[in-house]
């Protein structure tokens, strides 16, 4: 199936002071078919944000971008196929945002315009993306706030009356409204309680149940469990691990080391965080940058691992491997809770790792630290 975006060796960098670069995301690479949802997840801090801005367009001028992110499309027309690093301003502001390619705002306060209220924005957009006729405004308007939980009664709000959490649903009100072939969800459910986390993305599934493509970044490991087809694991700007979400969070579970520590993290799960920091994205080592925070880690891991079979790992887990906490808690789609991926804390010293570690390595470990 052709894709609705295509994404290769995506990579941003930002210039820094003193000739410094900060490397946001690296390397990237991933396809996004339509009527399918790819949850993006990963730490505070690792480059999901960085990445759906670039593929908006919407990176500050100190960013440096490479490779290419085709939005597929038929013709040669506005709604032919474009390569979103390469477009110009005009491009982007006229065919693509809104129309071609959808965002929920991680922070929509910032996304709102102050000045006017969720409903005189919400019939803007329906006018200027659907060409709803003037007479059908209002009704069109209530029924795009329904789509989000939005509450009717608040669409003459101004957005520094509504809440945290009613402003997000305001703003993904809006983003819906386009009925964009590529909706790109930024943490859609900060602030929700989880009756309303699970309404908003249900209604973001329904919009890939439609035929279009969903890109949802998310900490809420519950929420990507919930709708996505498949799980996209980042860490310091990398993808690291890409699987089907039935594997992702079934009995197999992930394979790479980070990603079975983000999972065994959970409450529902071992409770056990992912030991350590994440580097600093401007000074990343040569080689895998989670090597530092790992129980497998070896020589070998001073070369940069590259994604093959869906995993960028040197001692990826053997496949059909059971990750940690699966069967000890139990975690089901009504099971899992919100505490998902956050900044991680530090382990106790005697933490169990998730998997049995050579003793060669379990040696090193004690003289490492
Ligand atoms: N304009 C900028 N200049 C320099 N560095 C930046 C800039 N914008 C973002 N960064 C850096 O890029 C990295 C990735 O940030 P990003 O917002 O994508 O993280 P994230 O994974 O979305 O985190 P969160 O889950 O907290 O939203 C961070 O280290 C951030 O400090």
């Amino acid at each position: 199936m052709t894709p609705v975006l295509s994404v290769r060796d995506l990579s941003v960098r930002f210039r820094m002071r003193g000739g410094r670069h900060v490397a946001a995301v690296g390397g990237v690479d991933f396809d996004l078919a339509a009527g399918e949802c790819l949850a993006l997840v990963g730490e505070s801090g690792c480059g999901k944000s960085v990445l759906a801005s670039a593929l908006l367009g919407l990176l500050p001028g100190n960013a440096q971008t490479a490779g290419t992110a085709v939005l597929t499309g038929p013709g040669d027309g506005p709604g032919a196929g474009v390569d979103l690093l390469a477009a110009d301003e005009r491009t982007l502001a006229r065919t693509v945002r809104g129309r071609r390619v959808g965002l929920v705002p991680q922070s929509p306060a910032a996304h709102l315009t102050p000045v006017r209220t969720v409903r005189a924005q919400l019939e803007e957009a329906l006018r200027e993306l659907t060409g709803t006729p003037r007479a059908e405004l209002r009704a069109a308007a209530v029924a795009a706030a329904g789509r989000a939980s939005f509450p009717a009664g608040l669409l003459d709000h101004h957005p520094h009356e509504l809440s945290g959490g009613q402003a997000q649903r305001a703003a993904t009100a809006l983003a819906l409204v386009g009925n964009a072939p590529l909706l790109l969800a930024d943490e859609p459910t900060t602030g929700l309680d989880r009756d309303l986390v699970e309404r908003t993305v249900d209604e973001l599934r329904r919009h890939a149940d439609e035929g279009r493509a969903l890109l949802l970044i998310t900490h809420d490991l519950a929420a990507a469990e919930r709708i996505a087809d498949r799980v996209a694991v980042m860490y310091a700007g990398r993808i690291v691990e890409t699987a089907a979400a039935d594997r992702f969070f079934g009995a197999a579970g992930p394979r790479h080391p980070y990603a079975r520590g983000l999972l065994a993290a959970l409450p529902e799960r071992d409770f056990t965080p992912v030991p350590g920091m994440p580097p600093e994205l401007g000074a990343l080592p040569e080689g895998c940058a989670f090597a530092a925070r790992c129980d497998r880690r070896t020589d070998a891991c001073r070369v940069l691992p590259r994604l093959t079979d869906g995993v960028a790992c040197h001692h990826a887990a053997p496949d059909g491997a059971a990750p940690a906490g699966v069967g000890s808690a139990g975690v089901g789609p009504a099971g899992v809770g919100s505490a998902g991926v956050g900044p991680s804390g530090t382990a106790p010293e005697d933490a169990a790792p998730a998997d049995a570690v050579p003793d060669d390595i379990a040696a090193e470990e004690t003289t490492r630290a």
